[in-house]
């Protein structure tokens, strides 16, 4: 056995006679580690202590002779294999056959030639080396995880491995003298196969990954190591392919890839995936020298869907939205889910605007004519989408992303379920908006918000019965901001809670001022948002303004706009009852302007309906709108509401309103919206003339 530390072949060298053991002795012991016996005995016990590499043994000896202890190593597994070299002075062939036949590798004849005894000891450790590699070789081939496959010159098969018929299915005899290019899944492409035999010629070696068919036909990925065997004389022996299927790998790699490139929910490319995909979209639509367009979709009542119903239906709704959505373009064009309910699509290879508008007509049916279900549950929304045209609006990524955001909200500020291309125009109303979003940020810090009280009559009599309190802006370099520039923002980005909350505080603080100073409960009515409406916290909020304040019953009125009031009456009359039950007075702001039902108007826990100021404008000019003020009077009698008349500006207006029963006056003839101070004259004024008819204050 080679010492580990010496790295030297162990040799034992057995013979009776000490003389010959020191010839052998002095010829070897520069090149190897030797190990001497002068019996057969003790040539056994040496071999058990140590297994040698090679045994030159005297085959006459006394007692054990060397073929008797040839015999006995034949007879172990341990020691069957260790090299032996009969040395005997009988050159009898019988001799040498018998020690051959018994195991020996070889014999030498005494005396020994020091000069042959090195050769042929040196010879003998050589073959063994190398046929205990070959054997490694042998078992490392079979044994390997890896897929092997030996070709000749002619890159035909001559030998596979055990785990190449495992991931083929194929046999050595099935494929032996075959090219291996059977294998071939015809995935790959060819220049791969071309550059693959440049780099074996050139390098000798090539590694990579190729597509392949088993005997069954399942096609997978495999990753190929090959090299080129060659012989003494520089010509190709062999080639040795070596390979693993990374189906599994590949599969993970693609699974990662989906995830960073794809929206989770839906399965459309994200947000990042869509910017690269736009600009390779653009560069070809440059090269080619076509058009494309951005579409930007959001899907309207998106948000009061998934606070209503919950995030699993919202994320059905965004599912299905998808779908609709990719059965309506090309498997080209991309579509991408932006966030929450905002999708992207970009239209590549497009000729006209008449070609987008078509797509454009498509999806707002798709998406908007039939219902989005989740389980029972049946949700009703639609698109809006804005479109840009690449290159007539824009010739940058960036860009065409701002003119379709900015046409989309100009689809939804044009009533919703349309599409809207983009124009210059919409660019700056865009940008004004970003402006106006970045200052409002501040506005409130800065106390650049303020209230106005525009106050409220009775129709019959004209006794001051409260006011209304609206918002103002008031910007350093803006100006005036009016308040439906600036809500309906602050409603779309969540401002509008703190607003809301800030409007509520003000309006109460004022109640209880007014209180203290005129010794009457005057009530003050302030707007509801649909944001706070729908808000979890505003039944808290309002009772803890109105304890601080000390206010009670009818001291504040809530109004929401009927549109709002509509939009989720069951979620609404839930809220609104809690309200109601707190003592505070409820309208329904802007009546006539939307849709209202009238058996949820029966049940809507509210006092009082506000028409809306576009049927009083028309008082006196359309008789159809007469009429409407007429119908909405007695409608709200008979619901056991009252009416309040916004806009009244024309005494022929008043006059109208008081002869049909209308119960309360709001407008400018009888007093503009005013700052507190300001506002404090119409009290001082009423009581001056005996007009004020409320309770004194508690
Ligand atoms: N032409 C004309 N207009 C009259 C007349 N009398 C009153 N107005 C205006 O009509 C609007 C009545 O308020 P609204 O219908 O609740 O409509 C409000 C309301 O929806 C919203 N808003 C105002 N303040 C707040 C607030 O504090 N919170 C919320 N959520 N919305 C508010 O903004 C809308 C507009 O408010 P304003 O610009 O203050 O406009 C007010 C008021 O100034 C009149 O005789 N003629």
């Amino acid at each position: 056995m080679k010492n580990l530390t010496t790295n030297k072949e162990l040799i034992l060298l057995v013979d009776d006679v000490p003389t010959n053991l020191h010839v052998l002795v002095s010829t070897l012991k520069d090149h190897y580690r030797l190990k001497t016996a002068t019996s057969g005995d003790a040539a056994l016990k040496s071999i058990a202590q140590e297994k040698p590499d090679l045994i030159l043994l005297d085959v006459m000896m006394p007692g054990m002779s060397g073929i008797d202890v040839m015999r006995i190593l034949q007879q172990s597994q341990e020691t069957r294999g260790i090299a032996v070299i009969f040395v005997s002075a009988d050159t009898t062939e019988l001799t040498q056959l018998t020690g051959l036949e018994l195991g020996a590798d070889d014999y030498l004849t005494k005396p020994i030639s020091t000069t042959v005894l090195k050769v042929r000891v040196s010879n003998l450790l050589e073959r063994k080396r190398a046929e205990a590699q070959l054997r490694l070789a042998a078992q490392v081939f079979e044994s390997s995880g890896e897929a092997i496959m030996i070709t000749d010159k002619n890159n035909c098969v001559i030998e596979i491995n055990q785990a190449f018929t495992k991931l083929t299915g194929y046999s050595i005899d099935e494929i032996k003298g075959k090219d291996p290019k059977f294998l071939s899944a015809g995935k790959t492409h060819p220049e791969v196969y071309i550059g693959m035999w440049q780099e074996l010629k050139d390098n000798g070696f090539w590694q990579g990954e190729l597509w392949d068919v088993d005997k069954n036909g399942r096609v997978y990925p495999k990753y190929l190591s090959i090299s080129v065997v060659k012989n003494a004389y520089n010509d190709i022996d062999f080639y040795i392919a070596s390979f693993t299927d990374i189906s599994e790998r590949k599969e993970a790699e693609e699974h990662i890839n989906r995830l960073a490139k794809h929206d989770s929910l839906t399965g459309l490319l994200n947000r990042f995936s869509l910017m690269d995909g736009l600009e390779q979209t653009i560069s070809i639509a440059k090269r080619q020298k076509t058009k494309m367009a951005v579409m930007f979709i959001d899907m309207d009542r998106f948000k009061i869907i998934n606070d209503t119903f919950g995030h699993e239906t919202g994320d059905a709704l965004l599912k299905e939205v998808a779908n609709r959505i990719r059965r309506n373009v090309r498997e080209s064009d991309l579509v991408c889910r932006w966030g929450g309910d905002e999708f992207i699509i970009v239209l590549n290879g497009v000729e006209s605007v008449a070609d987008v508008t078509t797509v454009a007509t498509k999806l707002q049916v798709s998406l908007g004519q039939n219902a989005y279900y989740h389980g029972t549950t049946e949700m009703n929304s639609s698109p809006s989408i804005g479109i840009t045209m690449y290159p007539d609006d824009g010739i940058e990524a960036s860009e065409l992303m701002r003119n379709a955001d900015a046409a989309m909200y100009h689809a939804k500020s044009s009533g919703r379920n349309n599409f809207q291309f983009y124009s210059g125009e919409m660019n700056r109303a865009a940008l004004e908006r970003l402006h106006l979003e970045k200052e409002m940020r501040s506005a409130q810090d800065l106390g650049q918000y303020q209230l106005y009280f525009q106050p409220k009559y009775s129709a019959k009599d004209l006794t001051l019965i409260g006011f209304e309190a609206l918002i103002r802006w008031r910007h350093p370099t803006l100006g005036m901001v009016p308040p439906l520039s600036f809500i309906p923002i602050a409603e779309e980005n969540g401002m509008i809670s703190q607003i809301g909350l800030w409007v509520l505080e003000e309006a109460c603080k004022q109640v209880y001022e007014w209180k203290k100073t005129f010794n009457y409960a005057i009530p003050i009515a302030i707007n509801l948002s649909a944001y706070q409406l729908r808000s979890t916290t505003l039944l808290s909020e309002v009772n803890a303004v109105m304890q601080r304040y000390e206010l009670s019953v009818n001291d504040l009125e809530l109004e929401i706009t009927e549109s709002v009031a509509m939009r989720d009456p069951n979620a609404c009359i839930g809220q609104l009852n809690a309200l109601r039950i707190m003592g505070v007075q409820l309208a329904i702001d802007d009546f006539g302007t939307g849709y209202s039902s009238l058996s949820y108007l029966k049940v809507m826990p509210v006092h009082t309906l506000k028409l809306d100021k576009s049927f009083v404008n028309d008082i006196g000019q359309d008789q159809n709108d007469e009429v409407i003020c007429i119908a909405a009077i007695n409608l709200a009698h008979s619901l056991g509401l009252k009416v309040v008349a916004e806009g009244v500006e024309t005494v022929e207006q008043q006059t109208f309103l008081v002869e049909n029963d209308c119960d309360i006056l709001q407008g400018y003839l009888l007093g503009k919206p005013a700052p507190s101070e300001e506002a404090k004259q119409f009290i001082l004024d009423a009581i001056k003339a005996n007009k004020l008819n409320l309770p004194l204050a508690k």
